[in-house]
């Protein structure tokens, strides 16, 4: 082919719901990044977004959050980008808000995994004494279709004194296994090929059971992986205080929700935490979005850390197969931390938009220089 024609530029379809408070900052700056990304590493690829105003506020206004043909829509996309979603009471209790976006994109969409990776970023600092970056580098895989998520369950005699509620959690072979072995693919693909499976299966004697019990199985397929069981409550206290002893963590869905704010927390603070909703069988679109909720106490204001969501986006750029072009923007987010530029919640003094100018700059230092 003459060098003189231009090759064609990739083009993924990016269907962007930013949602709920600070959803919407948050969003906003991912999308400035990635436009930004495309062009300073040269173009070969570029982002069209469509955005979907699915939000509480529209909730009130016009009674739904998604059409009917929602997940519909959503399938036509490479990948959606996920700002937040919830409202303060009493507006929109959290479970409806929840249950009508979020949940329904994760379950219809078949994302059984949700991957949580934690550091601690150059230039920050952990709030744990004693804990260098060396020592916490996890990467928490949450199943994201079934367990306490299952939405079984009922209530009778409501508002009542005998107000009787149940909430189901269910645990399947077929889940476990799915969730135990994208874990176990994990650990075996980082250097200390290592996964530590959280349960709680004294108190729970049936579905935690069963999840250890298919642990052990699949773990037989994968000798060279070390491997350790934690109750749910130790876990909380070694991740406190020996948190360089672990590297992939393997959890339920309600578990490793609680266990990944606790994991940002101690990287800093919640604002920097990623997290990539993943139909492995790449038969639906994947989705991501930062591990935080819409934050009411501070939407609006623009001070919204938008690090979690430029690191969300950059493992969506790793899934559409631009490798380079992820570890470029992982690149530029660690040389603005380490430049000290940096949001409140990390002791800085920058808004949203600054850090966000900051990283668009810094993208084409990375990318001239490579
Ligand atoms: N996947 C999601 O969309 C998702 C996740 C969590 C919570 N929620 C919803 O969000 C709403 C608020 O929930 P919450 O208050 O429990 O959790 P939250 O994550 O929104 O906020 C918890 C605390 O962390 C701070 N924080 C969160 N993100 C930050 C950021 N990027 N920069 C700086 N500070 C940040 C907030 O200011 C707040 O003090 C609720 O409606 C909840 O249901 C949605
Ligand atoms: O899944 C949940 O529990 C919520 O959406 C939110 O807390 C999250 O972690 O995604
Ligand atoms: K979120
Ligand atoms: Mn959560």
């Amino acid at each position: 082919m003459p060098s003189t024609i231009r090759e064609q530029s990739r083009i993924y379809r990016i269907a962007s719901i930013p949602g709920d408070g600070i959803g919407v900052d948050i969003t906003n700056a991912a999308e400035q990044v990635l436009h930004k990304l495309s062009s300073a590493s040269g173009s070969t690829f570029e982002f069209a977004f469509h955005t979907f105003d699915w939000s509480s506020r529209n909730y009130l206004e016009r009674g739904w959050y998604m059409p009917p043909d929602g997940i519909e829509q959503l399938k036509r996309f490479d990948a959606i980008y996920f700002g937040a979603v919830g409202w303060p009471d009493p507006d929109v209790p959290d479970h409806i808000s929840l249950w009508s976006l979020i949940l329904p994109i994760r379950k219809h969409l078949s994302q059984y995994v949700n991957v949580r990776p934690t550091r601690i970023l150059p230039g920050t600092t952990s709030p744990l004494s004693n804990c260098p970056p060396s020592s916490l580098d996890w990467v928490i895989i949450r199943e994201n279709s079934e367990g306490e998520y299952s939405g079984q369950g009922g209530i009778s005699h409501e508002d009542t004194p005998y107000a009787t509620a149940t909430e189901v959690s269910i645990f399947t072979q077929v889940g476990i296994e799915r969730i135990m072995r994208f874990a176990f693919e994990t650990a075996k693909s980082r250097p200390r090929k290592k996964l530590t499976m959280v349960t709680k299966s004294n108190a729970q004697r049936h579905g935690m059971v069963l999840w250890d019990k298919v642990f052990y199985q699949v773990a037989e397929e994968y000798p060279e992986i070390e491997i350790d069981k934690m109750l749910v409550d130790a876990m909380t206290v070694r991740m406190v205080l020996n948190p360089k002893s672990l590297d992939t963590i393997v959890a339920t869905n309600l578990h490793a929700d609680i266990l990944s704010d606790l994991a940002a927390a101690l990287s800093g603070s919640i604002g920097i935490a990623p997290s990539s909703n993943l139909d492995p069988t790449r038969q639906n679109p994947s989705m991501f979005e930062p591990i935080h909720g819409s934050a009411p106490d501070i939407a609006g204001k623009g001070v919204a850390n938008p690090v979690g969501a430029f690191w969300s986006a950059a493992e969506m750029v790793r899934w559409l197969g631009e490798e380079k072009a992820a570890d470029g923007l992982m690149k530029a987010v660690e040389n603005v931390t380490a430049n000290g530029i940096k949001t409140k919640d990390l002791g800085g003094d920058r808004n949203t938009q600054e850090v966000t100018d900051a990283v668009c700059a810094e993208l084409e230092s990375v990318f001239a220089s490579s």
